[in-house]
């Protein structure tokens, strides 16, 4: 049985320790934010983000940073990412040499457009830091219902590691090299499930659906395969999987918020609903920086980016998305003259 402690005690963090106490393994769950230590350690359940949920009674809580980096096999950054730099550095010097690290977190840093693994690995150097992706969300996790996810790694021998961790009868793991590919799938899915879920609240139908999840894969593909990402990717777990089930599921945060805003809400109130973190919203213009970055064509994230913050009606998006100028589906595959 491994140690593995949790940096960030939110839905996610708390569903993946919950799995892994179960499973037998040593776990210590350490936030930063005081009150959710406290309301953590008083009820032994996070009343907030997982009602009903109980803590095994294994799991150590803390805000002692020390206690929680000190013989550890794995750590695990479960941070919402616009904290993942700051978390970052300041564990760093309590991180040994070689201490392996996986981020389950999913998103892009506006102002450096660096994946969440980059920044890891630029602030704590010494690390060996992987991902883990994949269609997951934390309140069927929590559960136990059967779920599918993905560890990237550069080294074989880690992501075989951390896959004999996570992997249980209800949560299968899979292994990849391919680590930019799952991060960009993971982070730019938040970036569409937005457009779904606002289409979901402007009443349009299935169809719609099933358009915007097709064409939002085209786009992360384009991205992704300009970025260096394997095209196998985007049609994996963390990338069509995890596009799927953010765009369609109640529990989607992403979905959620697009779905208030569809519905006229501001972007702010729509936040201030949805209360847990909506990463999409963080990463949209990152997202379209880097598409101008590698000069690729994502119309359905620059749309949305016009809805977040230059106060386009989400009814015009959609106008807009279908009058564009007619092209072809894919382009690359012309005709044979
Ligand atoms: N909730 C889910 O079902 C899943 C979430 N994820 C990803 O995991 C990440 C975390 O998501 P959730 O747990 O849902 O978010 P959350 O909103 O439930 O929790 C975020 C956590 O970040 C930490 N945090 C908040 N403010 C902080 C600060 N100032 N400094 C340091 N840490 C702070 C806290 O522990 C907080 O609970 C996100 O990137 C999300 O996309 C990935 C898969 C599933
Ligand atoms: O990444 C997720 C599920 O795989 C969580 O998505 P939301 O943040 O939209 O809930």
């Amino acid at each position: 049985m491994s140690k593995v402690s949790f940096l960030g005690a939110g839905s996610w963090g708390t569903a993946l320790a919950v799995m892994l106490a179960k499973h037998g393994h040593d776990v210590i769950v350490w936030s930063k934010v005081e009150a959710e230590v406290n309301m953590l350690k008083e009820n032994r359940e996070h009343k907030d983000r997982l009602p009903g949920v109980k803590l095994p009674d294994s799991i150590v809580i803390t805000s002692n940073l020390k206690e929680a980096l000190t013989d550890r096999d794995l750590v695990v950054f479960s941070v919402a990412s616009p904290f993942v730099r700051s978390v970052a550095k300041e564990v760093s010097a309590l991180i040994p040499e070689g201490q392996k690290i996986v981020n389950v977190a999913k998103g892009i840093e506006e102002t450096t457009l660096s994946t969440l693994r980059d920044i890891l690995v630029e602030e704590i150097p010494q690390a060996d830091v992987s991902v883990l992706s994949g269609p997951s969300h934390a309140e069927e996790v929590a559960i136990a219902m059967p779920t599918t996810v993905v560890v990237g790694s550069a080294s074989k021998a880690t992501a075989i590691y951390i896959q004999e961790i996570f992997m249980n009868e209800r949560f299968r793991v899979y292994i990849s090299p391919d680590i930019i590919g799952i991060e960009l799938g993971g982070s730019v899915k938040n970036v569409i499930a937005l457009a779904a879920g606002a289409c979901d609240g402007l009443g349009c139908g299935d169809n719609t659906k099933a358009a915007l999840i097709t064409r939002g894969i085209a786009e992360i593909t384009r991205l992704g395969t300009a970025m260096g990402a394997k095209k196998e990717t985007m049609g994996g777990l963390s990338g069509i999987g995890d596009l799927i089930v953010t765009c369609t599921s109640e529990h989607s945060r992403n979905h959620n918020a697009g779905y208030l805003i569809g519905k006229g809400y501001s972007v702010e109130d729509a936040l201030t609903e949805v209360k847990q973190v909506v990463e999409g919203v963080y990463s949209a213009k990152a997202v379209l920086k880097l598409a101008q970055k590698y000069q690729v064509s994502m119309p359905i994230v620059e749309t949305i980016c016009h809805v977040l913050f230059d106060g386009m009606k989400a009814v015009d998006a959609i106008t807009i998305l279908l009058t564009r100028d007619k092209c072809m589906e894919y382009p690359e595959l012309g005709w044979l003259e």
